[in-house]
């Protein structure tokens, strides 16, 4: 019955999107360490849903980029600074609803009781990424923190490699994954990846203070890092949808402000491309 609604809502939603494939190939420009560089995209995956741009019905054409990192890696304050751009709507990550659904908190659940609760969270996240990604854009660019992709492939991933997430949930999740991905349209031109070292995104996330997260230690970070890094930068994991921008993130707010400055052409381009 579930999958029956889904199917009526894709008969739906699907209409008001076009696919347009990329034809390139994989590209990967060597730079100086530190700067910041483009991964060309690779069409590894099994999907023909892969990068698409949204057009709804003769509407000009939409662009959607992915902002992904490591927690407190300094996404949101990345949004922040470009939400001040005509032209581009932020959409961060809808993490108080991963705190208070219905007056429960699955994010502080998952916390304390992975293997009870990841399931919860994880199917959860699922959700409210996935009504992220299909909700109408008011804006020519959007700019979305993080992504259903990096949900499933990097923190169901290291749930489940870390032995905190039964084999049954990882399977029913995964499953739940394969379907949206080859049924929905989820829109992307262009990530962009914060790339810091756990040891920054440490002391950001002690600095932060976020109630929930204060049991996380380095090595959940340095995890997290290392799935990422498998991901988006030697493309050895999973499917990469769009072509990856690498931006190095450790540098103190005024030079990473200064950086998004030097990258916004870079970033806005996918729109004109
Ligand atoms: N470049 C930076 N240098 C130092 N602190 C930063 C920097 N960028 C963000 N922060 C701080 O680090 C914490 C995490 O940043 P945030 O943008 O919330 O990360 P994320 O959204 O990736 O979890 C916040 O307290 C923020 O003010
Ligand atoms: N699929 C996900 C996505 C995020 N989280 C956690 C990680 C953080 O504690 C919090 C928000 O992340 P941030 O924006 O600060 O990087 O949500 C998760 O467990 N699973």
């Amino acid at each position: 019955m579930i999958v029956n609604s889904l199917k009526k809502f894709c008969r739906v939603v699907l209409p008001l999107c076009s696919h347009k494939s990329l034809s390139t190939n994989v590209l990967i420009r060597q730079t100086p360490a530190m700067e910041t560089h483009f991964i060309g995209h690779s069409r590894s995956s099994s999907t023909s849903l892969t990068h698409r741009k949204l057009v709804r019905n003769g509407e000009e054409k939409k662009s959607v980029i992915w902002l992904e990192g490591n927690i407190a890696s300094g996404k949101t304050t990345c949004l922040e600074y470009f939400s001040k751009t005509s032209d581009i709507e932020v959409l961060t990550e809808p993490v108080s609803k991963w705190r208070n659904v219905k007056g429960c908190n699955p994010l502080g659940l998952m916390y304390q009781d992975p293997t009870r609760w990841g399931l919860t969270l994880q199917t959860y996240v699922q959700l409210t990424m996935l009504d992220r990604h299909v909700s109408p854009m008011s804006q020519p660019i959007r700019m979305l923190e993080r992504s259903i992709y990096s949900a499933k492939y990097i923190f169901v991933e290291n749930l489940f490699k870390s032995g905190k997430m039964p084999e049954v949930d990882f399977a029913v999740l995964s499953e739940w994954f394969e379907w949206i991905i080859k049924n929905i349209a989820i829109p992307v031109d262009l990530i962009v990846y914060l790339q810091t070292s756990p040891q920054t995104c440490y002391e950001r996330l002690k600095q932060r203070c976020r109630e929930e997260e204060k049991v996380i230690p380095l090595e959940y970070l340095e995890s997290i890092h290392n799935l990422y890094e498998d991901w988006l930068i030697h493309q050895k994991s999973f499917e990469v949808p769009a072509p990856v921008l690498v931006i190095p993130a450790d540098h103190d707010l005024k030079k990473m402000l200064h950086k998004y400055e030097e990258n916004r052409e870079k970033i806005l381009k996918v729109h004109c491309s």
